[in-house]
């Protein structure tokens, strides 16, 4: 288990290596958010490579440093191409990050995300707590989980003071069981790869108020593993999209705008991180 220092300490380290390795970051996403995912990629310091025809998926995944699967609007030939780049990636030992987007709200996303995390190796799954939950009751580890509305969280899921504990030792449990790292995002978010579990409250609440912000952050979270380890890496991936949050919140207040600019401020202040922020103004326990 690492401690909370060492964490910090090494932030600096880590935001180089993940600006010097510019992680060939391939994502399989969906239409609604593309187009920030690649700048999102692009700002904390990866190159985004958006592929998805079956013909040209091997040769993409062995050129790529990480591959991002985001299943938000699933259609049966895309789901063809994330179990082909999924099985290369695991031949090439190439890490795979899971936005299980929607899971839990319909048969296919359920059925579509349970024969990735089953049969491929997924390094890291970065999800809404709604959706965490609903892989948690897929995989035997809660008994009952709320059904979201549709991509967004259930407002009876939220992680909050009162019930942060309760939701760390679930998540950890699940993580450990599905031997991934695992990022559930909210006001509150919990990141633990089954050892260490720690909490990050920072953001802003204008962050579910744009669409893609969860997309972009697990695409980060790609370009960020692949130039560090999962859980340091999916770290610097929440502390930069979560300042960014805060910065362009801000921002948006101060020039009386709202959310279409704020989303656009959030991807300029993703370009603008400094680890000297990351450490000073992180909220971050262990649990
Ligand atoms: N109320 C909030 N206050 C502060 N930060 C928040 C809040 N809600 C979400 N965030 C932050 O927004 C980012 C996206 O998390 P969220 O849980 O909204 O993802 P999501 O539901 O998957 O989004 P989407 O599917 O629209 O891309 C995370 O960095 C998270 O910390
Ligand atoms: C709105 C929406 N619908 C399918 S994917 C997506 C983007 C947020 O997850
Ligand atoms: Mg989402």
């Amino acid at each position: 288990m690492i401690n909370k220092e060492t964490l910090l300490d090494n932030i600096e380290k880590n935001l180089n290596d993940i600006r010097d390795k510019n992680a060939l970051t391939h994502c399989i996403t969906n239409s609604v958010t593309i187009n920030d995912c690649a700048n999102a990629v692009l700002a904390i310091g990866g190159s985004p490579f958006m592929a998805e025809d079956a013909e040209e998926l091997e040769e993409v995944v062995t050129i790529a440093d990480v591959v991002v699967i985001n299943i938000g609007k699933l259609s049966k030939s895309q789901i063809e191409s994330m179990k082909i780049s999924a099985k290369k990636a695991n031949e090439t030992s190439t890490p795979i990050v899971l936005d299980p987007v929607g899971v839990g709200v319909t048969n296919l996303r359920n059925r579509t995300t349970m024969d990735l995390i089953e049969n491929y190796d997924i390094a890291a799954i970065r999800g809404n707590i709604t959706e965490i939950k609903a892989i948690a009751k897929l995989s035997g580890v809660l008994d009952e989980s709320n059904t979201a509305k549709g991509v967004d969280v259930n407002a009876d899921d939220i992680i909050t003071e009162e019930n942060l504990k309760d939701n760390a030792y679930l998540i950890k449990e699940l993580a450990s069981r599905l031997n991934t790292t695992i990022l559930a995002s909210g006001p509150i978010d919990i990141l633990t790869d089954g050892e260490t579990v720690i909490s990050i409250d920072n953001g802003d609440d204008m962050m579910p108020l744009i669409t893609g912000s969860g997309c972009m952050l697990s695409s980060i979270v790609g370009s960020c593993i692949a130039g560090s380890n999962p859980l340091e890496g999916s770290l610097i991936a929440i502390l930069a999209m979560n300042l960014a949050g805060e910065k362009a919140r801000a921002k948006v207040d101060e020039r009386d705008e709202g959310t279409g600019s704020f989303r656009a401020y959030l991807i300029d202040y993703l370009y603008r991180t400094e680890a000297e922020r990351l450490v000073n103004e992180s909220n971050i326990e262990i649990l």
